[in-house]
């Protein structure tokens, strides 16, 4: 059934683009968050793969943690919200480095960090986008391309926000974390996050996670009608359909023409051309 889109639905704060569920006034009030030493956040650009790794993190057994909303999400009561949680926060957010309130980093609190390549992830958002009721328009793929490579979508460019954040990417409380090595070895993705968040868990526990963290596990749970409001999905988001689509490596291949490939791969080279974390789109890209 077709929807009507609204117009006017983002806004632009320092020169990058949010939706309107990200009020300017929320933004404004970010250093005044009041962060915990012992939370966890969950950072990634748009369609990287939060929802994953909340699960990921929801699956661990016997562990005191509470996925929170996103703290950018909806306005400042939000934070007040937050206060109310009595065990560890995971908090996911998807706000770039330099965003980031201050008190998270003086607290050095725990930060995974998600990257994706940024090809399927400009299809995953595409599709977002136009899925999304909540979400500006989109006609074409193709007009879409020219936004995402300007950086005019939410959250700004893919390649300003992963840099943001590959500038520490040795801070000892920062676990950096690739959807590709997850779709690749899932089980040991999982084992990396369970040891920088210093939990134990059994050999036999991380193949139960990594069963229960599938894309179909998760994408049929979201499916059902009556969802567990404590469940990951349902804490993340209200469009909960929209955010499993095809969990897939390489899916850009589908939407890209050729020019469109090359034309990427050049702003991707210039753009990346100091970049570690970039060594790690060779096979994907
Ligand atoms: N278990 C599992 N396995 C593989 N892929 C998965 C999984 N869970 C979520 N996804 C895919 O992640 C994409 C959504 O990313 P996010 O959760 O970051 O979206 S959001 O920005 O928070 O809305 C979106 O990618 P696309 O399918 O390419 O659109 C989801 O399908």
């Amino acid at each position: 059934m077709p929807f009507q889109k609204q117009s006017s639905v983002l806004h632009k704060f320092k020169g990058i683009l949010y939706s309107t569920m990200c009020s300017e006034e929320l933004l404004k009030s970010l250093d005044f968050f009041n962060a915990r030493e012992d939370d966890v956040f969950l950072v990634s650009y748009p369609k990287s793969g939060t929802h994953w790794v909340a699960e990921v993190i929801e699956n661990i057994p016997n562990v005191s943690m509470s996925l929170t909303s996103p703290i950018e999400l909806g306005d400042i009561s939000k934070f007040e919200e937050l206060n109310m949680y009595r065990k560890r926060r995971v908090i996911p957010t998807h706000l770039s480095y330099n965003m980031l309130p201050m008190n998270i980093k003086q607290k050095q609190c725990k930060i995974i960090y998600i990257v994706r390549n940024p090809k399927d992830t400009a299809v995953s958002l595409f599709h977002y986008y136009r899925d999304n009721p909540n979400l500006p328009g989109i006609e074409t793929w193709a007009g879409f391309l020219e936004l995402f490579l300007r950086g005019d979508v939410v959250y700004g460019s893919w390649f300003d926000h992963v840099l943001s954040w590959e500038e520490h990417k040795n801070d000892k409380n920062i676990l950096i974390i690739f959807y590709e090595e997850m779709k690749k070895d899932l089980s040991k993705s999982i084992k990396k996050i369970i040891n920088f968040l210093g939990i134990n868990v059994s050999d036999s526990e991380i193949n139960k996670i990594t069963r229960k963290t599938s894309f179909s596990e998760m994408k049929n749970n979201a499916a059902k009608e009556n969802c567990d409001p404590n469940h990951t999905i349902c804490a993340l988001t209200t469009n909960r359909n929209l955010v499993f689509r095809k969990g897939a490596v390489g899916d850009w291949i589908n939407y890209f023409t050729s020019k469109q490939k090359r034309v990427f791969d050049e702003l991707f080279t210039e753009k990346m051309k100091h970049s570690e974390l970039a060594r790690h789109f060779e096979d994907s890209s």
